[in-house]
């Protein structure tokens, strides 16, 4: 029996004549810290994208919590995506009339939450990320760094089963991309969330419990052992 919480089995999908994917296979499990790493235009964010259940692939299948989720309709995969995945991509994406406190609570408001209650919910987030007295702040009011710890408060406000971080942290500086993976991985482990992380960055995969490539369309685990909370055997091929 498979324990892995989000999984795609040999996924193919083309952009008209483009082929992305060419049969990519990928799970990760409950509390996994994922990462996905691999040359410019393999394929690494269409893999994300499908497993997300944002793309639908043309042919093979994805899983999440043992439920197949790629041939559910879009209402219902939007539901999913709503109430059990949360996001960061690599410029934030804050809404820009938004307050800082507004965007984190924006997930928690969009499930029904009421306001008061949301806010409520967003404001620890402000402390826990370094974040203290910036709450009322627009996103052209943050620094990039600011502006990506908020994006992170609002990947993971409503407790998602997984977060897919999209090279959260490649418009950063390297410092500051160290403190927001370290932030992304402590807080996703408090909760238990699995991470799928893209990025090009060795130093970012460093952080995550597996590391798979993707090349040509295709994924291939390089690290094995995996242990949540841990640090994972690497037995590199
Ligand atoms: N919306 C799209 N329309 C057409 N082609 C696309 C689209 N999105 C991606 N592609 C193509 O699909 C292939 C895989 O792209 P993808 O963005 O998944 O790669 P990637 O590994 O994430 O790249 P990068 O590291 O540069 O972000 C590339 O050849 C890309 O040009």
């Amino acid at each position: 029996m498979s324990t892995a919480l989000i999984e795609a089995r040999d996924v193919e999908l083309a952009f008209g004549e483009t082929p992305a994917l060419r049969g990519a296979s990928l799970s990760a499990g409950p509390g996994e810290v994922l990462a996905v790493m691999g040359p410019s235009g393999s394929g690494k964010s269409t893999l994300l994208h499908c497993l997300a259940g944002i793309l639908v692939p043309d042919a093979g299948e994805v899983y999440f919590d043992g439920q197949r989720i790629d041939n559910l309709g879009e209402a219902r995969r939007s539901a999913l995506r709503r109430d059990r995945f949360g996001f960061v991509f690599q410029f934030g994406q804050l809404v820009p009339e938004l307050t800082a406190e507004e965007n984190v609570a924006l997930p928690l408001l969009l499930n029904g939450v009421r306001r008061s209650a949301a806010l409520a919910e967003a404001r620890p987030w402000f402390a826990r990320l370094g974040l203290d007295g910036l709450g009322g702040r627009r996103s052209g009011e943050l620094s990039g760094g600011q502006a990506q710890r908020v994006a992170l408060a609002r990947g993971l406000v409503a407790r998602p089963r997984v977060l897919f971080a999209d090279e959260p942290t490649g418009a950063l500086d390297s410092l500051t991309g160290e403190q927001v993976m370290e932030l992304m991985v402590g807080a996703a482990r408090e909760q238990g969330t699995t991470v799928v992380l893209v990025t090009h960055e060795p130093r970012v995969a460093a952080y995550a419990d597996r590391e798979a490539v993707v090349r040509d369309g295709k994924a291939k685990i390089l690290s094995m052992g995996y242990a949540p909370g841990g640090a994972a055997e690497r037995v590199a091929s």
